[in-house]
């Protein structure tokens, strides 16, 4: 049985993943923490589950790792200075896995943008969702961008073909590693996102819909039962997959 504590228990992911938690046979729900709560409980676990704040999650992570605790990080806004930080805290065998998006599809999107990109003289990048985010852009596009971008300096490419010379309202998206970003935050809205794609005569778009929180369930459950097995820090669900 893997013991589980989740931070952001109330919350809207983290009530989701505690009934998942506790519906699983082989992981126990042991520490349900909010804003207001001790910390303390999370203890009692093998694994905790940060679903909080990005002002937050960097002090919890921190607490967390110098507790011993495996994390499973599903809060945004988590950067490379808080990894580097975190890779040094950690015990040997102890594992962080950071997940931008536990989605299944959304880790396919993110896999197939960055395989499309070194084909295309363009790429942007929409990311939509239901108006009580708390950040802008998602970690999912701030991932996507970063491996496409990644993906086309691998390839040699330059930036896109892009005459705008007077922006004076940043209408053309918030810049991730040179990739085109653009948040829309509407009522209706779970979580969505769609990468467009574009070359001389044609375009090529993906498009991945989380239409309830359920979506990420399975993914959260994987992430519990896998963390573990991958000591340091490690970001992205893909790790636990077999992609190839
Ligand atoms: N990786 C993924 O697949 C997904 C990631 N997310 C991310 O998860 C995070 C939470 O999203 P969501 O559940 O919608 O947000 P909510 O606001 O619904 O939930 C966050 C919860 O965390 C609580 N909280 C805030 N600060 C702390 C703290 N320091 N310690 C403990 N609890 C705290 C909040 O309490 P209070 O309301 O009182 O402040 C609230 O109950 C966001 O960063 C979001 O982007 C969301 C969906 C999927
Ligand atoms: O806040 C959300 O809702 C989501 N947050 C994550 C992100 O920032 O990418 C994952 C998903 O997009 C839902």
């Amino acid at each position: 049985m893997i013991r589980v504590g989740v931070l952001g228990a109330q919350g809207r992911m983290g009530s989701e993943a505690c009934a998942a938690v506790e519906g699983a046979d082989d992981l126990e729900l042991v520490a349900r923490v909010d804003v207001d709560d001790a910390r303390d409980p999370l203890r009692e676990a093998d694994v905790v589950v940060d679903f909080t704040h990005p002002s937050a999650v960097a002090d919890n992570l921190r607490w967390c790792v110098d507790a011993g605790l495996h994390v499973v990080v599903g809060t945004s806004g988590v950067g490379q200075d808080l990894l580097d930080d975190v890779r040094g805290r950690l015990q040997p065998g102890q594992a962080v896995l950071v997940v931008p998006n536990f989605g299944i599809g959304a880790v396919l999107m993110m896999r197939f943008a960055a395989q499309a990109a070194r084909f295309f003289d363009s790429v942007e990048v929409i990311e939509l969702h239901h108006p009580k985010k708390a950040d802008a852009p998602s970690g999912t596009a701030t991932r996507t961008a970063q491996m496409i971008a990644a993906a086309r300096a691998e390839a040699g490419l330059g930036p896109g073909p892009d005459a705008t010379t007077h922006d004076p309202d940043g209408a053309r998206g918030a810049r991730v590693d040179g990739i085109p970003v653009h948040a829309v935050r509407m009522a209706g809205l779970v979580a969505h996102q769609e990468v467009l794609l574009g070359t001389e005569g044609e375009t090529f778009t993906i498009r991945h819909d989380s239409l309830h929180r359920s979506s990420f369930m399975p993914g959260v459950l994987l992430a519990c039962r896998g963390v573990a097995g991958h000591p340091g820090v490690t970001v992205g669900l893909e790790a636990l997959l077999d992609l190839d």
